[in-house]
């Protein structure tokens, strides 16, 4: 990243609102007294991109996505997220919940004010983004873990959400399900213009994003050319 990215302005800056996905400021939050696990935490998305938060376990990680997609309160700080929210957990199975891969990214459509022919067509839309075009009528058990992913996946794209937040979504998949999926979320962020947040350890992946945070003890400590991070903490585990 250069110093004119937009990720560089400041996130209280109206301007930065305006090209930022997501914007983070001075963000405090703790689980219980005398714990910090945010504190102070800072950053900015720009909007079209896909970015990448590394650290350690325990650094605040899936807590600062959980307050990002609202699941959470946050206690103190500016939390600016300017869009619809789709969220992939860790573990689909904790996240599907219909028998069939069709009826559960309809599921996600209950709420919306949208008709029968209407909901098909998302879904149809959805699954076929995600590689999973003749899966309609699979039954979920029958799903590999990547597919799983996908599944996910297409039921944040079926609800129309420009911000996917992503926590380790690949921390379950073997190597080859792994790239499949950091690039079939890489196209669908620059063909739709997405936004997304993919929470990571896997340093490989810092190949397909376009910026990357390091997070430490729920403050970000390092931000920029996912590159240069890359090296920087290959360095720190050899
Ligand atoms: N539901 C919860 N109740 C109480 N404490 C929690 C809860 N969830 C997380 N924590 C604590 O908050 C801190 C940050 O956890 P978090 O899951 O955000 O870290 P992380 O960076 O995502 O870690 P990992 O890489 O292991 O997933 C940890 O000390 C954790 O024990």
């Amino acid at each position: 990243m250069n110093s004119e990215s937009p990720s560089n302005l400041d996130p209280l800056d109206p301007a930065a609102i305006s090209t930022n996905a997501i914007a983070v400021e001075n963000l405090n939050f703790s689980w219980k007294a005398n714990q910090v696990v945010l504190c102070d935490c800072s950053l900015t998305v720009p909007k079209g991109e896909f970015w990448m938060l590394l650290g350690t376990n325990g650094s605040g990680k899936s807590t600062l996505l959980k307050i990002l997609a609202g699941l959470l309160e946050k206690e103190s700080g500016t939390v600016e997220v300017a869009g619809k929210v789709g969220y992939v957990f860790q573990n689909p199975d904790h996240q599907l919940v219909m028998p069939t891969v069709g009826a559960d990214v309809a599921f996600g459509l209950v709420d919306e004010d949208i008709s029968y022919l209407h909901t098909r067509m998302r879904v149809e839309r959805s699954l076929r983004d995600v590689g999973l075009g003749n899966f309609q009528r699979r039954p979920i058990y029958t799903l590999s873990g990547g597919q799983k992913q996908r599944v996910a996946l297409a039921g944040a794209l079926a609800r129309n959400s420009e911000i996917l937040l992503l926590d380790e979504p690949t921390a379950l998949l073997d190597r080859d399900r792994q790239s499949e999926l950091v690039e079939t979320v890489r196209k669908l962020v620059k063909e739709n213009h997405l936004t997304a947040l993919w929470v990571t350890h896997r340093l490989d992946e810092l190949d397909f994003a376009d910026g990357a945070f390091l997070l430490q003890d729920g403050k970000v400590v390092d931000r920029g050319d996912p590159i240069r991070l890359k090296q920087l903490l290959k360095q720190k585990v050899t």
